[in-house]
């Protein structure tokens, strides 16, 4: 089943039928980013949320990706985390490793999880020393010239709250302006503790993916898709990608706000 492009002034927004044709129509497009990433600068980086995302990607971890992506060249990051040790149920690595990163011949050593053995703080600051670092050696691009690096791909989910990341509505997290990663102690979406890209990161990416699956973020689509104000923006509407592009992928159900 294909896809329907909706107008939007808000980037390219993607409605499918089914789930399934989401999955396949996001595994095409990130092997296709994947491309011309790796034959341009010669590695991807990729930024992955947690939540529903990791399961849309689960077609990229059969046939025809998982032999034609050049899995050796991906630099996998994440967009947040929360601070659980790595084998808990609650954290993203485990998340994505179990559904995703296990089943891709993806190098280890590419695989930048966030320091589990750290405090929020700590960690938040540890991962933006890893990031500095790879964007000094050319793996994270910063030849953009400004104060961000540029990641490929950004994937983000969205709450129904309108939250992206670990940045949630009204929370002075989202006026952030230097600093690439931060720390949250008082998310409302358990549990409480995270590390989280600042917006400015974020909207520094090459591509920016928001991935919208349900009846219950049609709502927060709706706003994310319009530029109304009402409590202050939600940080869905923050999301709005300097010089990159943004791609929307709904299901039906999400949508049904979108499409009639
Ligand atoms: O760690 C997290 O909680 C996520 O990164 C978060 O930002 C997530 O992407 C959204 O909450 C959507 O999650 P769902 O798709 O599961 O609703």
């Amino acid at each position: 089943m294909g896809d329907s492009v909706v107008a939007s002034n808000r980037g390219d927004f993607k409605v499918f039928e089914s789930r399934d044709d989401l999955a396949t129509s996001l595994a095409d497009y990130v092997a296709g980013l994947s491309k011309s990433a790796t034959e341009g600068r010669g590695s991807f980086t990729v930024v992955l949320s947690g939540g529903s995302l990791i399961n849309a990607l689960r077609k990229l971890t059969e046939p025809p990706y998982l032999d034609s992506v050049d899995w050796g060249r991906w630099h996998v990051f994440w967009v947040d985390e929360r601070v659980v040790a790595k084998n808990h149920p609650d954290s993203n690595y485990k998340l994505a490793y179990d559904n995703f990163l296990s089943k891709v011949p993806v190098v280890p050593g590419h695989v930048y999880a966030i320091n589990d053995s750290l405090s929020a703080e700590a960690a938040a600051e540890d991962y933006e020393t890893v990031l500095r670092q790879l964007a000094k050696t050319g793996i994270l691009d910063a030849s953009k010239g400004g104060d961000f690096p540029t990641f490929d791909l950004m994937l983000l989910g969205i709450g129904p709250d309108g939250h992206v990341a670990s940045l949630f509505p009204g929370h002075p997290l989202l006026s952030e302006k230097e600093k690439w990663t931060t720390f949250i102690r008082d998310s409302p979406k358990p549990p409480p503790e995270r590390i989280t890209f600042t917006l400015p990161v974020i909207n520094s990416a090459a591509n920016i993916a928001v991935v919208v699956t349900g009846a219950g973020k049609a709502e927060a689509l709706k706003k994310g898709l319009s530029d109304e104000v009402h409590d202050g923006l939600l940080p869905i509407q923050m999301v709005s990608p300097k010089s990159g592009n943004l791609t929307w992928f709904a299901d039906k159900a999400a949508a049904v706000n979108i499409v009639s």
